[in-house]
Order: structure tokens, then C-alpha cells, then sequence
């Protein structure tokens, strides 16, 4: 006879979680390491009460701001290869809301999450509670709804036994690589506190396999022969290479057969910058080693990547007319990008196989590689050591502001410190096996170029939704990913501003993270991406009502906060600050005043973005003019 266990729907739930395991190459371990609440009425009788009874193994960590905790379980995540997660449990209507954001963020870069917003009465019986919004034309729409289009999967529970099936779909979602992302379950919130009698099998064990999907003979075959054919390949390292754990065979066979290899965010630092067949960052924010590289390229062998427009140049990095792609990746519907020929399997295991069957081959790149990465490096050297000067100073962004506005920044902010110079001291003063964070700003131009990882996976950015409010929190998620080293979140002072309320969450619970905020009062991307295409400054600065430059003193809010806090405006002092911070057992906030315009500029790439075709401005028409001359070159789809 069925044996069953009385519990509620949110008993059951946490029961459940706290059963799934993950089995990945030959080693078992829990899938769900913990859980982030913002309780509210939607959440905090059910879940929470659920919680306090018997949170299993879970750790239980109160966040601050709904999107702020997700983006810390997404980066934890990520941060784990997409092994491990953190569910995220809110309450209703603005606190679920306050989800929407996070979760395009993590959809975007197919990281494995699990959101439990609360969801309206299912009796219906006291509607419209605080916080339900009212449609005329169906009850039945709530704000959970807006979640969908940002979901991997989705589903609304309004009775107990749904839960059910809807858990096993959800945790079939969130362990299969090729279809990671947010698994979306809302739950009444009358529901969460209504018992029923589950079957005992229910809460098993259950493992999930993260089996390595092998390629077809047929795709090997073809695989080897176009790579074989090709005169000068070049393998494009996307993310799904570094959660395939690929690094070792990637270098082997760059090595032995000579192949450059060039990076997406997401794939940078699967290998590491020391390598040296790696010419760093692809497309628009790449280096200029890894753009010459593609444009010679006649195979392209894109290995776990979106091949997005960044990593592109929009359709503008390659010669379309001779260039083949082969795509490796665990995802048909990436595999099948530029008309490519497809592997769909995992990136480690079909390079494994393609090895044996490349014997004698070499490209023709011969010491062209080195040259261009030498190359490269010289003008990575070059930009450590911009120096500012109040006179005939030309900056990386060129004629965008008068050497009198650059003055008047470089007054107002008290600083004379160009970010190229600032980044690179960063990069030089941590220690190597430390993680750096960023998504948004022009900061992941710079951290592409420059950054140099010597130990691989410390460089973690998130570049498939580039959402402002990820640096700072994400920071919170990989510091419980990786307990024992140093994590430094590098951000813009528009994306601090907009979202940095995981920093309180992080000294709250002592888990140490180091935010580097590079302050130029400004969106400086957007300024200049409006100055590029014809416009003049407006509203990218952070200027007050008269014009005068805006100068906030964040060392001191984050003092507020009760971090350990430093003013850093030239490499001695940024260095000095970046090693008193390494012995702090507290989070800490180090404020870099940086002049506009010295962030880097694109290396032979280019971005479309929408230009408008009639206006009042010749310099507006010359850059649609451009523009269109560009998408002459451009592949179409
Ligand atoms: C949530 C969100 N809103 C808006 C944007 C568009 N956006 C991208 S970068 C940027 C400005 C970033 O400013 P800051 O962090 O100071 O970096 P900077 O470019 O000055 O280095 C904006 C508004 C975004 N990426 N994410
Ligand atoms: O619109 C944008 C421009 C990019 O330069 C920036 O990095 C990104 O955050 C963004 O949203
Ligand atoms: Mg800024």
C-alpha cells in the first residue's frame, strides 16, 4: 500500500529540494546548496514557516532586494559550473516583480536557477489582496505572469498535489546543459499552508545525471575533415567550453596543431591568458590580436557559444564568403548558428575524440600567432601607463569632450587617473586566484582586452543580459561558491548606484567580498556610444540641475554600511588600498575617481545599433550613412 506523509504544499516542497542530487563525472553531491527569502504575506507563512520547521541541508540566507539575492544565486551558479544552485523564494506582486530582471539575466546566460515566487489566493476568496493587481478581462493573469517570457520553465501551483509533477519538470530543466536556465514555480499563497497526504516516494533521493552527450561518428567524421580542409581554423571559446571543464584538451590541441584560440566573455579564462596560443576576447569588446586572427580565419570552430553580436562584431568579424563554421555545443539551436556544420554534444568529450583523428595535421598560422599576441601586449602596456595631462591630452574615446571638460572633471572628481591605468593596477595587485566580477558599463570592454587571468575560472562575467545591479551582488554568490579566495566586484558608479544592496547582505552573514567602484560620474558607455553615432551629451553624465559635475562620496556610504573603505585616485594609493584590503576579514569598498573618455575604444570591430534615419543633425546622418555602408558587409541572419 502507498505510504504517505502529511505535510503542506511548501513542507513538501523544501522536503523535496533538499533531496535532488547532482552526479557528474564518476562524483554525487546535492544540487540545491541553499535558499535566499525576502518574506512578505505571499511567502512568509508557508515557505517560511516551512523553513523554520526543517530546512534539511539548505542554507537559508535572508537577501535584501529580490532581483539583488537572484543575481547572487545566479553568479553562485555560474560560479559553479552550473552544478550547484540557490532556490530564491519571494512573496507577491512587487516582491515577485522585483524577480523579472534577474530572471532574463539568468535565462540570457542559461544559468540554472530556481525562483518560488509567491502567486495570488487560489479561493480567490479575500481578492484583491494587497499587492494583486486587477484585470478586467481575467482573474486569472497575475503578476507572475510577466515572469514567463524569462522563464526556462514555468508553472503556476493553485492545489497541493500539483507540486508534484511540476518539481520534476522543473529539476529536469534546471540538470540538463543544453536547456539551463530559471525554473519559475509560483505558488498560491493560500496553497503553501494547505496539506495533503504525498505519496513517500516522492521525496526519495533522486539523482540527476549530467551525462556528457557523445558526437555521432557521422559528426566526428565531419568535423575532422572540415578542420583537416581548413588552412588557417581559429576556435572561438564559448561558455559552454568552460562548463564542459575543456580546458586541457583545448590546449592540447591549439598546441599541437597550432590554432589560435580567441575567447567570448563567457568563455574567457577557461583557459588562461599565460597560454600561448590565446589572443584573448572576440568581437567588439576583443582584442585587436583575436580580431586580426578572425578575419584570416577560413574555419571558424565555435565551441559552447551564442555567437552574439558582441562576440561578432555584429555579423562583421569574419569573411562570410570564405569562411566555414563548425559549432560544437550541447544545444541545437546554437549549434545550427551561421550555417554551421553542427556537433551536438558536449565540447570536452567530442574534442577528446577529435584529437585521435587530426594526427600530422598543422595550420598555416605558423609564428603569425605569437606576433599578434606580442603585438597585443605592447599596446596593453601602452594603456597601463596613460598618464592625464591638463593640456593637448588625447584620450582612448577621442573628440567626444574638450580638453576644458576633461579639466573640469578632472577638478571636480579631484583625479587625474585614466581607468586603462587603474584597471591594469588592479589586475596586477590581486592575488591570482581571486574571481573578478562584472556585467555592465564599459568596464567589460576593458576587463576583455586587459584583464589577464593567469588561474583559470576567476573571471566571471555576465555578458548575455549585461544587467546593471549584477557586479556587487553576483560578488555575494561567487564568495559562497569559492569560500577561501578573494572576490572583487569591478564596477561603474551607474551600476552601483542602481543596485548594490547584497554588499549589506555580505557583511551581515561575513561573507567577505571587495567592491572596486570606478567612479566617473557618468553612464560613460552610453555617453560615448550617443557621441559616436552623432549626438551630443545628453543625459550620460551625472550633472546636477546647474550643470555642475556630480561627486559622490561612496567610500562613505559604504562606511555607513559598515564596510572598510578606501579613497584610491592614483596606482600608489589603488595599490596600497587593494593590499590592506586583502587582510580584512570585512567587505570592503575601494573608490576610484577615473576621468571620462579613458576607458578603451573598439579594435577593428563594430556594433550595429539602431541609428535614426532622418534628423536635424549632419553628424546623426553621417553616422547612418556608416551605418548602412557597414551592414553592406554584414551577414544578414
Ligand atoms: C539594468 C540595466 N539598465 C540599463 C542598462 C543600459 N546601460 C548599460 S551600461 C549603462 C551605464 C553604466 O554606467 P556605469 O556603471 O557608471 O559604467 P561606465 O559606462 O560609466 O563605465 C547603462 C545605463 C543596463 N545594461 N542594465
Ligand atoms: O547598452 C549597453 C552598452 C554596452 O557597452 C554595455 O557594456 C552594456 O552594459 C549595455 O547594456
Ligand atoms: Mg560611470
Amino acid at each position: 500500500m502507498m505510504k504517505t506523509i502529511r505535510l503542506t504544499t511548501a513542507q513538501a516542497l523544501i522536503k523535496f529540494i533538499n533531496q535532488q542530487y547532482i552526479h557528474f563525472d564518476g562524483e554525487e553531491f546535492p544540487f540545491v546548496e541553499g535558499i535566499f527569502n525576502v518574506f512578505g504575506h505571499g511567502n512568509v507563512l508557508g515557505i517560511g514557516q516551512a523553513l523554520e520547521q526543517d530546512s534539511g541541508h539548505l542554507k537559508v540566507i535572508q537577501g535584501k532586494n529580490e532581483q539583488g539575492m537572484a543575481h547572487a544565486a545566479i553568479a553562485y551558479s555560474k560560479q559553479m559550473l552550473r552544478q550547484k544552485i540557490y532556490a530564491v523564494t519571494t512573496s507577491v506582486g512587487p516582491g515577485s516583480a522585483n524577480l523579472a530582471a534577474a530572471a532574463g539575466t539568468a535565462l540570457a546566460n542559461n544559468i540554472p536557477v530556481l525562483f518560488i515566487p509567491g502567486d495570488t489566493f487560489a479561493t480567490r476568496q479575500p481578492d484583491p489582496v494587497l499587492q494583486q493587481v486587477e484585470h478586467e478581462h481575467s482573474l486569472a493573469v497575475t503578476t507572475n505572469d510577466a515572469l514567463k517570457p524569462v522563464s526556462r520553465y514555468w508553472d503556476r501551483i493553485t492545489r497541493p498535489e500539483q507540486l508534484m509533477s511540476s518539481l520534476i519538470r522543473a529539476f529536469e530543466v534546471l540538470t540538463d546543459p543544453a536547456k539551463a536556465g530559471p525554473a519559475t514555480i509560483c505558488i498560491s499563497q493560500d496553497v503553501e499552508g494547505e496539506a495533503f497526504d504525498f505519496d513517500e516516494k516522492f521525496f526519495e533521493k533522486r539523482v540527476h545525471y549530467l551525462d556528457r552527450k557523445i558526437p555521432l561518428e557521422r559528426e566526428l567524421n565531419g568535423a575532422a575533415a572540415l578542420i583537416k580542409e581548413s588552412k588557417k581554423p581559429v576556435i572561438l571559446v564559448g561558455g559552454g567550453a568552460k562548463y564542459s571543464r575543456a580546458r586541457d584538451i583545448l590546449m592540447k590541441l591549439s598546441e599541437k596543431h597550432n590554432i589560435p584560440l580567441v575567447e567570448t566573455q563567457a568563455g574567457k579564462a577557461t583557459v588562461e591568458c599565460t597560454f600561448k596560443n590565446n589572443l584573448g576576447g572576440l568581437g567588439i569588446t576583443g582584442t585587436l590580436a583575436a580580431n586580426k586572427a578572425a578575419r584570416q580565419a577560413d574555419l571558424i570552430i565555435g565551441i559552447g557559444t551564442r555567437y552574439t553580436d558582441f562576440a561578432t562584431s555584429s555579423k562583421t568579424a569574419f569573411d562570410f564568403d570564405t569562411t566555414k563554421f563548425l559549432n560544437i555545443n550541447v544545444s541545437r539551436m546554437q549549434a545550427y548558428k551561421l550555417d554551421a556544420f553542427q556537433v551536438v554534444a558536449d565540447a570536452k568529450t567530442t574534442l577528446e575524440k577529435l584529437a585521435p583523428m587530426l594526427e600530422g595535421y598543422t595550420t598555416e598560422f605558423g609564428h603569425t600567432i605569437t606576433e599578434l599576441k606580442d603585438e597585443w601586449l605592447a599596446e596593453r602596456d601602452r594603456l597601463s601607463k596613460i598618464q592625464f595631462t591638463r593640456e593637448n591630452f588625447d584620450p582612448e574615446i577621442k573628440n567626444h569632450f574638450s580638453q576644458e571638460v576633461l579639466n573640469e572633471y578632472a577638478e571636480a572628481l579631484n583625479t587625474e587617473f585614466a581607468q586603462t591605468a587603474a584597471l591594469i593596477t588592479v589586475n596586477d595587485t590581486i592575488d591570482p586566484d581571486s574571481t573578478i566580477i562584472c556585467s555592465a558599463g564599459s568596464l567589460p570592454g576593458d576587463l576583455q582586452r586587459l584583464w589577464n587571468p593567469t588561474v583559470p575560472d576567476t573571471y566571471h562575467l555576465e555578458y548575455g543580459y549585461s544587467c546593471m545591479g549584477y557586479e556587487v551582488s553576483g560578488a555575494l554568490g561567487i564568495k559562497l561558491a569559492n569560500p577561501d579566495k578573494e572576490v572583487y566586484s569591478i564596477v561603474g558608479d551607474g551600476s552601483f548606484l542602481m543596485l548594490h544592496s547584497e554588499l549589506i547582505t555580505s557583511i551581515q552573514y561575513n561573507q567577505k567580498i571587495n567592491v572596486v567602484l570606478f567612479d566617473n560620474s557618468g553612464f560613460g558607455c552610453i555617453n560615448n556610444l550617443q557621441m559616436d553615432h552623432g549626438s551630443g551629451s545628453y543625459f550620460c553624465e551625472f550633472r546636477t540641475h546647474d550643470n555642475q559635475i556630480l561627486n559622490i562620496d561612496y567610500a562613505k556610504v559604504a562606511e555607513g554600511y559598515g564596510a572598510k573603505t578606501y579613497r584610491a585616485n592614483n596606482a600608489e594609493e589603488l595599490k596600497a588600498a587593494l593590499e590592506d584590503a586583502k587582510k580584512q576579514d570585512v567587505s570592503t569598498l575601494i573608490e576610484i575617481k577615473v576621468l571620462p573618455k579613458t576607458m578603451t575604444d573598439g579594435y577593428d570591430s563594430w556594433w550595429n545599433v539602431g541609428v535614426a534615419e532622418v534628423s536635424n543633425k549632419e553628424s546623426i546622418q553621417k553616422a547612418y550613412q556608416f551605418r548602412q555602408q557597414k551592414l553592406e558587409q554584414a551577414k544578414q541572419y
